[in-house]
């Protein structure tokens, strides 16, 4: 029972996993995704929490969260950023009346632009491995997560916006054409890495994601639907609603099955990168230091201020 325990991960098999996330942080010295301390306090009565740049609404009569993204002007996706999504996670993870995740955006039109370029670019190698570290602690935290994990997409969401979507149960978007989903990587003269590509393929096949890779290609809903990327569109003021309804019957489900069938499902994945974060990270820092991923960055950069100007 134990093995099975260990093996798929259950709520305690999760817990496992932050420690050994928790003390691989420490041992590599970078700055960690800090596990808050949970009084009994903290965990029955607060309903809503904030902190600058995530805020969670947890109802604890139907044990789901809505954790908003608030992180101006586009969500994209910084250490600090992506360090109190972490810390909010861990909450809601160890939190017993916390089951279902559905994750938004309060910005205007975007979901999440990505990762946030300003990280990658003239940053120290130092500074460029904190930052990878704390996107494969997200990732992780995500992908593995015990709870129903919900995307209320309700705009665009490029990149690390598409992957952070991708990580969650399930995808609704706004029936607006004016957003898109992707991992547009190539477009920007980057790599999306084996694990953002593990997503795509464990979400819409090998063939379209060889295409969608290749391509950097960005999806309108509609078509983001066609291919699996996203599981429903529906109207923009309908999202959230949607969300909520989709979780509901997710929770439906005899819990403990549906966990280890999901821990079952995303093992070989997770396995993956957990066996090889070191080595990925090198992997980010000598690539994204190269001087021609640079100029590329840069490009793309005055690229989105000129479609501003
Ligand atoms: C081998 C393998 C090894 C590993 C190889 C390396 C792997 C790396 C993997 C990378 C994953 C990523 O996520 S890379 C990130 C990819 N992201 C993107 O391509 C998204 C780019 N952004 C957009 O397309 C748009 O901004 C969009 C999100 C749709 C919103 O459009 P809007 O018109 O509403 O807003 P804009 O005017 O464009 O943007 C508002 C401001 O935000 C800024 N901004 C927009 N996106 C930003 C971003 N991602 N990071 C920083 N800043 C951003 C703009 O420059 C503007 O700044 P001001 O002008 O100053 O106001």
């Amino acid at each position: 029972m134990m093995a099975v325990r260990s093996c798929l991960g259950v709520k305690f098999g999760v817990s496992g996993l932050l420690s050994q996330l928790t003390s691989s942080t420490r041992h590599h010295g970078s700055r960690p995704c800090v596990s808050p301390i949970l009084t009994p306090q903290h965990r029955n009565t607060s309903s809503s929490s904030t902190s600058s740049k995530v805020k969670v609404d947890l109802d604890q009569n139907t044990g789901v969260a809505v954790m908003h993204m608030q992180s101006p002007p586009v969500n994209s996706l910084s250490l600090d950023f992506i360090t109190e999504l972490c810390i909010s996670l861990e909450k809601l993870e160890m939190d017993k009346g916390c089951r279902g995740l559905i994750i938004t955006s309060s910005q205007p039109k975007v979901f999440s632009a990505g990762l946030d370029i300003l990280e990658m670019y003239g940053k120290s190698p130092e500074r460029c491995g904190e930052f990878w570290k704390s996107v494969q602690e997200l990732w992780l935290k995500l992908y593995s997560s015990n709870m129903v994990t919900i995307a209320a997409v309700n705009g665009s969401s490029p990149a690390g916006g598409c992957l952070m979507a991708l990580t969650c149960d399930y995808r609704i978007m706004a029936d607006n054409p004016a957003y898109s989903i992707g991992l547009n990587e190539t477009q920007l003269g980057i790599v999306a890495p084996f694990w953002f590509k593990d997503t795509l393929m464990n979400t819409i096949g090998l063939r379209n994601s060889e295409m969608a890779l290749q391509l950097g290609l960005l999806y309108k809903p509609q078509d983001a639907l066609k291919v699996g990327l996203v599981d429903q569109v529906v109207p923009e003021d309908q999202v959230l609603p949607a969300a909520v309804k989709s979780v509901n019957k997710w929770l439906a489900v005899p819990e403990h099955a549906r966990q280890i069938t999901k821990s079952m499902m995303r093992k070989s994945t997770i396995d993956r990168l957990t066996s090889n974060r070191e080595a990925d990270i090198q992997n980010f820092v000598s690539f994204i230091t190269r001087e021609s991923i640079q100029k590329s960055l840069r490009g793309y950069m005055e690229l989105l201020k000129q479609k501003k100007a």
